[in-house]
């Protein structure tokens, strides 16, 4: 717990940390010993005279599959719940579902009167044997003796229903659609794909370190001014205020208007320097206006920097990082799930499309193709010309950059449906920190990519997007970063990210004007100023490669809590 700093009235008193002390008890326990703190106040607990330490162990389904007859005639609980009750003169029938695998554990109650209470959507602890089973798909039931907890819910008016229900509807009630099968399927996965990118940087022979950079920013990252602008208030003036702050200013909590980040990279640049190679993991926002199954406002961004790096072996290790997260899913327990989702239709809602997911997660481990973006362009206008200029929306124009149809025409067409980085864009249409191609850059290829590549001689810069196949395009971009003090300020100048200043530039920071001042980035060509070394890095969209490889169209579908434009709703 974080101590706030303002004096509270509250002091701990001798009640409090008598609890504590019986909070540690509670801790201390045996697992296997039902932990009364877990499901009641503790006070309830004292109070409650049907109270009794109980030596069951509650166990998951998952680990259960691993080893069915680990606990065969065994006394066990399962927790969870319902998601089917079926109730007979001499026996009833109910499915749990208890969070941790796609199967639900058929519980058998021998005295069905026993289950009169249990219905479709309530939660249930249930005691009881678990016994071989002569039913279809499963060889163990739990044959239940005692309801020891039950959570009713009435199934007339509790949304989440028996029959299938529609996306649309479902995005309606987040907070209640991850107790569906294939919602906490996802959820599991990105639980599983987090270990797997902690694996991937701290157990590979060169250690990346994850660092934490801020969320709160004081610039815009990319300069494309899609940043969310948080301003909170203070009852009182703010330490460090100017005298001649307004009244406006006074009230401001950092002084200045500051921003949620929209990426971590200049923050882990900082980071290289001293580190070498870092990552950072954590939420990213974009006011992006884009109402698309592509986008959300907060998303989950794996950013990576490198030092001393070129593009070949940049592009190389998001090859790595790409392919080690399709690898760990497709061998664990979670991708074996999600393939018998789409393959079993007792799954999966009539109408809900069947994906051959083994073969998109195939499609990443293959080869990969790299094409510099003025071959892409050419290429493409010249398909675009073929087809008497009906090919795309957009006519493909080298100064505009790439429209989602244009990527999707560059995968199909240029990579034979297999991942391809773009390299190599105009420095116009690209923020300020990227490096120049001409800069000591070959445009030579890794071993493991087919080239289709033509090194350009425009005015480019040393970037990349790596785009995926079946709509999904940009899930990475990535650059090697501009490390001349000089070069970035001319960059930034041409950008009009300089600021001017009354106050001529006292400190005579080198390469500036005298009226001019770098505002908020003076921090970051520090970075430059000060022991600056060759770097580069990249940011992963993970909701997308999510999506991507849980067979999800639609982002909307991959995180708990969704927000986008028009909308945040719980
Ligand atoms: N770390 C990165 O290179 C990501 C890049 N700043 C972006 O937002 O696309």
């Amino acid at each position: 717990m974080l101590w706030r700093m303002r004096p509270s009235p509250w002091r701990p008193g001798s009640s409090v940390l008598s609890r504590f002390r019986e909070t540690d008890q509670c801790l201390a326990r045996p697992p296997y010993v039902l932990n009364p703190c877990r499901t009641r106040g503790l006070h309830d607990v004292r109070s409650n005279p049907n109270f009794v330490l109980s030596p069951i162990p509650l166990v998951r389904y998952a680990k259960l599959l691993e080893d069915p007859k680990q606990y065969e005639a065994q006394q066990i609980k399962i927790t969870g719940l319902v998601r089917s009750v079926r109730k007979q003169k001499k026996v009833a029938f109910a499915r749990i579902a208890d969070g941790s695998t796609l199967a639900s554990v058929q519980a058998v109650f021998p005295e069905p009167a026993v289950a009169k209470d249990i219905t479709n959507g309530s939660y249930v602890a249930l005691v009881g044997k678990w016994i071989p089973s002569a039913g279809a798909g499963q060889t163990h039931e739990l044959q239940v003796e005692r309801i020891e907890d039950l959570g009713e819910s009435n199934p007339l008016e509790n949304p989440i229903q028996k029959q299938s229900m529609s996306v649309d509807f479902l995005r309606t009630i987040p907070h209640l659609r991850m107790r569906t099968s294939f919602q906490s399927l996802v959820a599991r996965t990105r639980s599983h794909l987090t270990s797997a990118v902690a694996s991937h940087f701290h157990n590979s022979s060169d250690l990346v370190y994850q660092v934490h950079p801020p969320l709160i920013t004081s610039s815009d990252c990319e300069g494309a001014g899609e940043v969310f602008t948080i301003a909170p208030r203070s009852s009182e003036r703010a330490p460090g205020t100017a005298p001649n702050a307004s009244k406006e200013e006074e009230k401001l909590y950092f002084r200045d208007p500051k921003y949620l980040t929209v990426s971590s990279q200049l923050h882990l640049e900082a980071y290289a320097a001293q580190l070498g190679d870092v990552f950072a993991f954590s939420s990213t926002f974009r006011a992006e206006e884009s109402d698309t199954p592509r986008h959300l406002a907060e998303f989950y961004m794996l950013e990576a920097e490198h030092r001393d790096i070129d593009l070949v072996q940049l592009l190389a290790r998001v090859r790595a990082l790409v392919v080690h997260l399709a690898q760990s899913l497709q061998e664990h327990r979670t991708g074996k799930e999600l393939v018998e989702y789409y393959t079993d239709q007792k799954h999966r809602a009539q109408d809900a499309e069947s994906i051959d997911l083994e073969d998109r997660w195939n499609r990443l481990a293959g080869p990969w193709s790299t094409v510099d973006y003025s071959s892409a362009i050419k290429a493409l206008e010249e398909a675009h010309d073929a087809s008497g200029g009906k090919l795309f929306a957009t006519p493909p124009q080298w100064e505009h950059g790439l429209q989602l149809e244009h990527e999707r025409w560059i995968v199909e067409n240029m990579a034979n449906g297999k991942p391809v980085f773009v390299t190599h864009y105009p420095r116009t249409i690209k923020p300020f920190y990227m490096l120049p191609s001409s800069f000591g850059a070959s445009i030579q290829q890794p071993d493991h990519v087919e080239s289709t590549s033509l090194a350009s001689d425009r005015d480019t810069v040393a970037c990349f997007d790596l785009l995926l196949p079946f709509g999904y395009c940009e899930v990475v971009g990535g650059s090697l970063r501009e490390h001349r003090l000089e070069n970035l300020i001319t960059n930034m100048r041409e950008k009009g990210l300089l600021k001017k200043t009354e106050t001529p530039n006292g400190d005579a920071y080198p390469f500036l004007q005298p009226d001019e001042s770098l505002g908020s980035l003076k921090w970051y060509a520090d970075l430059r100023r000060f022991g600056s070394s060759p770097h580069g890095g990249y940011g992963l969209g993970f909701d997308r490669l999510l999506a991507y490889l849980t067979g999800v169209s639609n982002v909307r579908e991959v995180v708990g809590f969704p927000r986008t434009w028009g909308r945040a709703d719980c």
